[in-house]
């Protein structure tokens, strides 16, 4: 139990990310990467459940194409974790920020409340037995620690996704760093607004330049480490 009384059932995952993105070097995904929009996310996260919760359905051995973007790694953990026996439930900040979190802008005090509010949700998710995966950019470390606070001890794993900002630059699917660049959006993460990186990450999934592992490696790193602190049932 921690400091609110509040006791969840499974632990929560947190998973800050350094600049929002991470390198993919194509090749052998177990499913295609196309870029994401909200509906695909919320399409591909619906048919997850749907595969997890119906126990007549048949699972594949593949995750359902035409989702990817966003959390890539975030649907390639949830999808093994499924696999596993395990539930899960991913929390997107690109997606909660039009839904719960619409009023919030991307000001320092909005960054916080907009952690703040997800990390309270999956509190709720890891109550009901969901091992919950929130894919926000997070900043700022003081944010970070309040939302890991809220969570039991050893109740939030941290994950950083340390990107060149060259890396994510490159990809810019939407387009959004050049903006930044061109000024067009001001206070944009990487260009003109901070990145704390973390100091106690419990993993760090690296990614550099040309030499970047595929998202399934990376969610597979993270499964090692849960696998080994024995957050996993069996
Ligand atoms: N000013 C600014 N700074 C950073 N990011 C911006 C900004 N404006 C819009 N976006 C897009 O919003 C996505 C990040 O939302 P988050 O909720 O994860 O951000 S935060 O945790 O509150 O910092 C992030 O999407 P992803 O890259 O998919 O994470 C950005 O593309
Ligand atoms: N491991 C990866 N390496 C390179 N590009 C990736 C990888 N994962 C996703 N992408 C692509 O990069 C862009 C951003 O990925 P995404 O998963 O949406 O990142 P984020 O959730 O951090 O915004 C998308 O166009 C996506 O297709």
């Amino acid at each position: 139990m921690n400091a609110s009384g509040f006791k969840p059932a499974l632990p929560g995952i947190s998973s800050s990310k350094s600049l929002g993105f991470f390198s993919f070097s194509g090749g052998n995904q177990p499913f295609d990467l196309k870029p994401r929009g909200v509906c695909l996310i919320k399409a591909a996260m619906e048919e997850t459940r749907t595969l997890k919760l119906d126990v007549n359905g048949k699972v594949g051995d593949k995750l359902p194409n035409g989702h990817a973007g966003k959390s890539t790694v975030a649907c390639a953990l949830s999808h093994m974790l499924y696999q596993r026996g395990n539930l899960s439930y991913i929390l997107d900040g690109d997606n909660i920020r039009h839904g719960l979190n619409r009023d919030l802008s991307f000001k320092t005090e909005d960054r916080a409340e907009n952690i703040r509010r997800v990390g309270e949700v999956a509190k709720l998710f890891a109550d009901a037995g969901f091992i919950c995966i929130a894919c926000l950019i997070s900043p700022y470390r003081r944010d970070r620690a309040e939302c890991r606070a809220m969570l039991p001890s050893e109740g939030f794993v941290e994950v950083f996704m340390d990107v060149p900002l060259q890396v994510c630059e490159n990809r810019d699917p939407k387009g959004l760093y050049k903006l930044a660049r061109a000024g067009k959006i001001k206070g944009f993460t990487g260009i003109d607004d901070p990145y704390e990186p973390p100091l106690d990450a419990e993993i760090v999934l690296q990614c550099n330049t040309g030499d970047c592992s595929t998202p399934c490696d990376m969610a597979e790193k993270v499964i090692s480490y849960l696998e080994v602190k024995g957050y996993l049932q069996a």
